[in-house]
């Protein structure tokens, strides 16, 4: 019944015609009894006239119902939806990567199996109807036998109860599908699927051909998914059975004993007539209708809603209160530190961050260098605020341009695709085309039929896919815009690890003379890409190993001498 609580977010417009049509379709149907009764025990002219209105005016609310009723859950589902798309924006980043949270969020926005809140709601207030429409056939058949009224009522509720359950409850056959066990089996079907019939595999599909070998898995993980559903359909019917049985028995006996009645003189005609019109009614409550299936699949979605709105910690990783900004954004960088700080990601099991300390002074250039998996990115998502460390104090950067490994590739204009990187600037397409100049990328225009207005995506019509350096670029030169627009400091990770070595050092030296009088803070596993920053830092196992200048390092002939002369020996031999 919870679904029916979000009815009032549909507002007063929509849920009125709603209410009136939902209560004029049950209440019509036993309204009607009264002039069939009429006319059948003495005719006359009024009772044809009132039970034609009657059929019109019922025929009326159950063709305007559907519409009504779409118009509220659309309402109810967009209500929801913004305070969804709130809530998450607002959720602590530990929590939005949590599995749990990311199947939320998916069921609150797409609704489950095309069901949604809203529609759970509206279903609700359907089904209300029904049973009032039933509830007013029993009154009507009790004010002629009101010992016969039980009769007819208790088998009808039983039996919408049971088919209910058996089809939509815990454990029907309908819900068996959304088990753990057999979503996970679904998901793998999916997956297959979308690895044998979608473009991210296909050129290795053909080049190993495997396409028989996953067209037969996702065969059989379909199978797999499939049977339970069959053999719980299978008893469905035959549990059916009985209670079908029940509901025919208590309507033949309702009927008989109308009959009955009727030849011992104690109903008349028309109350005969009254009384198997209401009967019908009850019998229909015990059918069960479609809405039980938007209640019961829309209640997943509105229960997915609640969990984002009203989040439970006991079932999310735990974080520590966000790191308050210490200084407003826009205003001058006046630096940023961390101190004795640990770090364990909410799902990890071992700390990936150790007792790390790193000052970070206004207008230098550092490098933070390291082999795969040191801490690197980590180590930027709490100088950027985005992570709470568990232990130690952190100082983030208030108003970072970053440009994140996994940078975001939005489907829209290059010029968009820039200018994302402050909307609130009013930039012009020559700022866009500075920024871009400043990452060495003007001769990605060459490429573009429409230039700046050209979406970046194959998906849009005149639309182009970029190569990864190309989008890596752009993705540099809206922190490039951004920097433009007035923040201090740049972040960078991994700037250039889809660009070729000209390119790479074409865009560090470019970022170098960009950043002139601001914070640059560059991520690089490419130890010859950060010689001429100010300061080097090496991370090695979560803490800082080694710090300086470039030559110091070398001199130092600890971790970044051996890492520097084995990569620079790679690239020789590379060579060769
Ligand atoms: N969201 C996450 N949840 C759990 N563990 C994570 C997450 N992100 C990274 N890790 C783990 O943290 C460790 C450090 O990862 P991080 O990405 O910070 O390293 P890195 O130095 O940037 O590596 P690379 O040079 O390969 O980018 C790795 O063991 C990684 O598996």
């Amino acid at each position: 019944m919870r679904a029916a609580a979000l009815l009032p977010l549909a507002g007063v417009r929509r849920l009125l015609p709603l209410g009136i049509l939902t209560a004029g379709a049950a209440v019509l149907g036993p309204l009607g009894t009264l002039p069939l009764g009429a006319l059948i025990s003495h005719g006359g002219l009024w009772p044809p006239a009132a039970l034609l209105a009657v059929l019109l005016a019922q025929e009326l609310c159950t063709a305007l119902r559907e519409p009504a009723g779409a118009a509220a859950a659309r309402r109810i589902d967009g209500v929801l939806r913004s305070r969804v798309r709130a809530a998450v924006s607002a959720m602590p980043l530990a929590w939005l990567e949590s599995a749990e949270v990311q199947a939320d969020i998916r069921l609150a926005l797409a609704g489950h199996r095309g069901r949604t809140a809203g529609a759970a709601a509206v279903a609700w207030a359907g089904e209300a109807g029904r049973l009032a429409s039933a509830l007013l056939g029993a009154v009507v058949l009790a004010a002629h036998v009101w010992w016969l009224a039980p009769f007819a009522l208790a088998p009808a509720i039983a039996q919408n109860r049971r088919i209910t359950s058996m089809l939509v409850g815990p454990g029907g056959v309908e819900t068996l599908a959304d088990s753990p066990g057999q979503a996970l089996l679904r998901r793998r079907a999916d997956y297959l699927a979308e690895v044998a019939g979608g473009p991210g595999a296909a050129k290795e599909l053909r080049v190993f051909g495997l396409e028989a070998f996953f067209i037969g898995r996702y065969a059989a993980a379909m199978r797999a998914f499939v049977a339970p559903r069959a053999r719980g359909r299978r008893r469905a019917v035959l549990g059916y059975g009985w209670i079908l049985g029940l509901q025919l028995l208590g309507a033949a006996g309702v009927l008989a004993t109308l009959a009955w009645l009727t030849a011992a003189g104690a109903l008349g005609a028309g109350a005969l007539a009254q009384c198997v019109l209401a009967a019908l009614l009850v019998f229909a409550y015990g059918a069960g209708s479609f809405q039980m299936f938007e209640i019961a699949y829309g209640t997943r979605p509105y229960e997915a809603t609640l969990r984002l709105l009203r989040p439970a910690p006991a079932v999310l990783p735990s974080v520590p209160p966000a790191v308050p900004l210490a200084v407003p954004s826009g205003t001058a960088f006046t630096g940023a530190c961390l101190e004795r700080v640990s770090f364990t990601y909410p799902n990890g099991t071992a700390p990936v961050l150790k007792g790390l300390d790193l000052r970070i002074r206004p207008g230098e250039r550092l490098a933070v260098v390291g082999l795969n998996g040191a801490g690197k990115t980590t180590l930027a998502k709490l100088l950027t605020g985005l992570y709470p460390a568990q232990e130690g104090r952190v100082v983030p950067i208030p108003d970072a341009a970053v440009v994140f490994q996994d940078f975001a590739r939005y489907p829209l204009p290059l010029r968009d695709n820039i200018r994302l990187g402050d909307p609130a600037f009013d930039g012009t397409d020559a700022d866009v085309l500075a920024a871009l100049t400043a990452v060495d990328a003007t001769d990605l225009l060459d490429g573009l039929p429409d230039g700046l207005d050209t979406p970046l995506s194959r998906a849009f019509t005149g639309g182009r896919d970029l190569s990864g350096g190309q989008w890596q670029k752009v993705a540099l030169a809206r922190a490039v815009y951004a920097l433009n627009a007035g923040r201090q400091v740049l972040v960078v990770d991994e700037p250039t690890a889809h660009l070729d070595a000209r390119a790479e050092r074409e865009v560090f030296e470019r970022l170098l003379e960009r950043t002139r009088g601001r914070t640059l803070v560059l991520i690089s596993h490419r130890f010859a890409t950060v010689r001429r920053a100010d300061r080097i830092v090496v991370l090695d196992d979560g803490a800082v190993a080694e710090e300086g200048g470039h030559a110091g390092l070398l001199a130092l002939d600890g971790r970044y001498a051996r890492w520097y002369r084995m990569q620079a020996g790679l690239l020789l031999g590379g060579a060769r």
